[in-house]
């Protein structure tokens, strides 16, 4: 009778250290994911959560222990190419084009990754429909932050890396972003498939 392999886990953290100016920031730290997991990063200011994932987005490189995508090290330049072409990266700077309408905020980054037909539900789903004409500098901090994650949902890329993704959102928006995660939301014909989320959050997990 043929044995199925396990299949390969799309992500591992292996025995990961760091040190930032002769300081241990991370000390051997594993983790496996596969499609559909979410690893939520969570402790006290310093210990090096956003470390881990500025390091999962390949600015920073670990100094012992290797990332593993699909089995191969992150950190070899040819597998690195094709690697950040999986991540969606949330960062606290948002990135977001004032002089630009909330749209082609989402527009341009959906065409620049081949797809369409996403950034108006992704905003809908975002609760900025309303908006999708306004210039962003008339967004609110939430409504920013909310314009990030639609763009993430437009892009739709495998990996999602999420540095403090709950600042400014206000409870819908957490809930939003809980459904996002949970890959339950279906709203608005949007619909991906299983994903991996790393994220860094400071509230009580859901
Ligand atoms: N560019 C840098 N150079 C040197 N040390 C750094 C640098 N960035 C961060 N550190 C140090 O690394 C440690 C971890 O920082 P990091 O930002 O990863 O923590 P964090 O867990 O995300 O914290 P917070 O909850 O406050 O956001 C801190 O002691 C910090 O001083």
């Amino acid at each position: 009778m043929p044995v199925r392999k396990p299949p390969v886990p799309r992500l591992v953290l292996d025995n990961v250290s760091c040190m930032r100016n002769a300081q241990q920031i991370l000390r051997h730290v594993n983790a496996t994911l596969h499609d559909g997991s979410a690893l939520v990063l969570s402790g006290t200011n310093g210990s090096g959560k956003t470390t881990l994932l500025r390091m999962l987005a390949g600015f920073n490189k670990p100094t012992a222990g290797q990332v593993l995508w699909n089995g191969h090290d992150i950190t070899n330049s040819g597998v690195f190419h094709q690697y950040k072409l999986q991540l969606n990266w949330l960062a606290l700077k948002d990135a977001i084009k004032d002089k630009f309408t909330v749209l082609d905020n989402v527009l341009w980054f959906e065409l620049l990754e081949g797809k369409e037909g996403n950034s108006v539900p992704a905003l809908e789903l975002m609760g900025l429909g309303k908006l999708v004409k306004e210039k962003a500098r008339m967004l609110s901090m939430g409504q920013r932050k909310r314009l990030q994650l639609a763009r993430l949902l437009a892009m739709d890329r495998p990996i999602w890396l999420l540095d403090e993704p709950s600042v400014a959102l206000d409870g819908e928006g957490v809930k939003l972003l809980e459904y996002i995660i949970h890959g339950i939301e279906r709203k608005g014909g949007l619909s991906f498939a299983p994903r991996i989320f790393l994220l860094q959050w400071r509230m009580p997990w859901f």
